[in-house]
Parts: structure tokens; C-alpha cells; sequence
């Protein structure tokens, strides 16, 4: 019985196979933990949602802003890029059964036994766990509603930019949904900056990523997270642990195995990273 985590999968369900048959993963006693970002970029996104809505309860994945795209797309409500790589998804007879079932997939993990805290882009210095939980489940509700669509439209966008709790209606749902899947850098007081994508080493002053900035989370909890691939895993500080390690352009998909902190990799079966 052990926990495995893997970072963004990303269409990439050969490579997913074969570093789940690596360990033998058994889905009738172990659990899977997913970063997010399940969709889009590698071949077999369909494959990948089948698989993964097929494992039930013995999977715990958090939604990445690809996913959330991609239930705009499916909704009409965003274009479906080439490089993308959905047309077989949204075509497939049971595309509908896979869309509904990924909207009703949570934010954020919480494992209270373990001490692990788990979503796509990280937990933002601003929140403590109670905030985090209170923004991904609101989130979280309306995804799962039939008013779903109204949510996506005016989801994108990068504004506001900083937590107060007074954030109301879409404003509060847009802050925390770019908080949990698509932050990475954050100015000296927490606030977002959704533009920058440098690594940290030619990252613009005074900007710094989110995990650098102490915060209450971090100070009790191990923080998984997935979307920043140009990390390659690295930089972190202890107890923060980044899992995109790019699978979809080239690099690795990677697996930790949380019972022992053992490593598991997975090269892409890609034999030149995709154009942008
Ligand atoms: N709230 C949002 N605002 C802007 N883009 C979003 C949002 N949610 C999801 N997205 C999607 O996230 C994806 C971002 O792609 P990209 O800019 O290449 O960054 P990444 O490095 O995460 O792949 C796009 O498909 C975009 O439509």
C-alpha cells in the first residue's frame, strides 16, 4: 500500500503507463496523487482522462489551468488551440461523461496524516491552510454547478492580483483560481505578478517565486505542486517539492514515492521537443 505523486502529465499516457508498471502501481492498494494539468500539449490527453477517471478513488489529483481550459473549450467558451492537441477529446462519444467528471475534481489536497498539501501552481504566501481550503472549495462548487459555464468565462485573466478577504463574487474566484493553478511568481508582499515565466535565476527584481516567500502553509505542511517544468524540480526550499519536470517537451515524467521519499522517472517517448 503505498502514495505515489506525479507531476503534469500532459497528454503523455505511454509514458504515465510506463512509469506506473515501474512500481507496479495497483490501483486495489495504491493511491495516485496528479498535479493537475492532465490535458493538453502530449498525444493521448482522451487516453490519459480515461485512465485516470477509471482508477476512482484510488486516485487524488488537483484540476491545472490546462484542465480548466480545456472545460472552457468543451463549454464554447475558449478556442481550441492546435498545439493543444484536444480535437480527439472534444470528439470522442464520451466526451461528454469525461468533461463532467473532471469539473467535479477538486483544487486542492489535503492528506492531515501525512502533513501534505498538494495543487497545481502551490499555495500562495498570503493564505493559511483555512483560506486555501475556504477559496479551492468555493471554486470547487461553482465548477460543479450548472451555472459551471458562467464561472469559465470569466475566469481568464490576470486581475486582481492580491488577496484581501473582501474579494467578492467573480473577482474572489478569479484571484483564487490563478492563485491555485497558474502562479509562480509573487512581489516581496505575496501579490501576484501572472506574467513573468523566467527561471528564478533571470527572474526580474523584485519579483520572486511564490515558495520563496515564507508563509503559513509551508511551515507545517510538505507542499506539492505541479506547472513550472523550466524548474525541472529544482530550487525548492525543504518541504516544498515541484513535480513538472516537462514530460511534454522533451524531459521526464516524474514519480516520488512518498512511503520511502523514493524517485521514479519516466523519459518522454518524444524524440524532439514540440514546437510552441
Ligand atoms: N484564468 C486564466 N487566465 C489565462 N489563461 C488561463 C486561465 N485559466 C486557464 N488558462 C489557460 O492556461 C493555458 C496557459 O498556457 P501557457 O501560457 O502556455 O502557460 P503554461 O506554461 O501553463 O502552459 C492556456 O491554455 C490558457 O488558456
Amino acid at each position: 500500500m503505498s502514495t505515489y505523486l506525479i507531476g503534469d502529465v500532459h497528454g503523455c499516457y505511454d509514458e504515465l503507463q510506463s512509469l506506473l508498471a515501474q512500481v507496479a502501481f495497483d490501483p486495489t492498494q495504491d493511491t495516485l496523487w496528479l498535479t493537475g494539468d492532465l490535458v493538453a500539449r502530449g498525444p493521448g490527453s482522451l487516453e490519459v482522462l480515461r485512465y485516470v477517471r477509471s482508477l476512482g478513488d484510488a486516485v487524488r489529483l488537483v484540476l491545472g489551468n490546462h484542465d480548466l481550459h480545456l472545460l472552457a473549450v468543451y463549454a464554447g467558451i475558449s478556442r481550441n488551440k492546435p498545439k493543444d492537441r484536444l480535437t480527439p477529446l472534444l470528439e470522442a462519444e464520451d466526451a461528454d461523461e469525461l468533461i463532467n467528471w473532471l469539473r467535479r475534481q477538486p483544487l486542492l489536497q489535503v492528506d492531515e496524516e501525512k502533513k501534505l498539501v498538494m495543487a497545481h501552481a502551490g499555495i500562495t504566501p498570503q493564505w493559511d491552510l483555512e483560506t486555501a481550503k475556504v477559496c479551492a472549495r468555493e471554486v470547487e462548487a461553482v465548477l460543479s454547478s450548472d451555472s459551471y459555464p458562467l464561472f469559465l468565462d470569466a475566469m481568464y485573466g490576470d486581475m486582481p492580483n492580491n488577496w484581501t478577504p473582501e474579494l467578492t463574487g467573480l473577482s474572489r474566484l478569479r484571484f483564487s483560481t490563478n492563485a491555485l493553478t497558474r502562479m509562480r511568481y509573487c512581489f516581496p508582499n505575496g501579490q501576484l505578478d501572472m506574467i513573468s515565466k523566467e527561471t528564478p535565476e533571470s527572474a526580474p527584481p523584485p519579483l520572486k517565486p511564490w515558495f520563496a516567500i515564507e508563509g503559513p502553509v509551508a511551515r507545517d505542511y510538505t507542499i506539492v505542486f505541479g506547472h513550472w517544468a523550466s524548474l525541472e524540480g529544482k530550487g525548492t526550499p525543504p518541504g516544498v517539492i515541484g513535480l513538472d519536470t516537462g514530460c511534454c517537451w522533451g524531459g521526464v515524467l516524474t514519480m516520488l514515492r512518498w512511503d520511502d521519499q523514493s524517485w521514479f522517472a519516466q523519459p518522454s517517448n518524444r524524440e524532439r521537443p514540440l514546437d510552441e
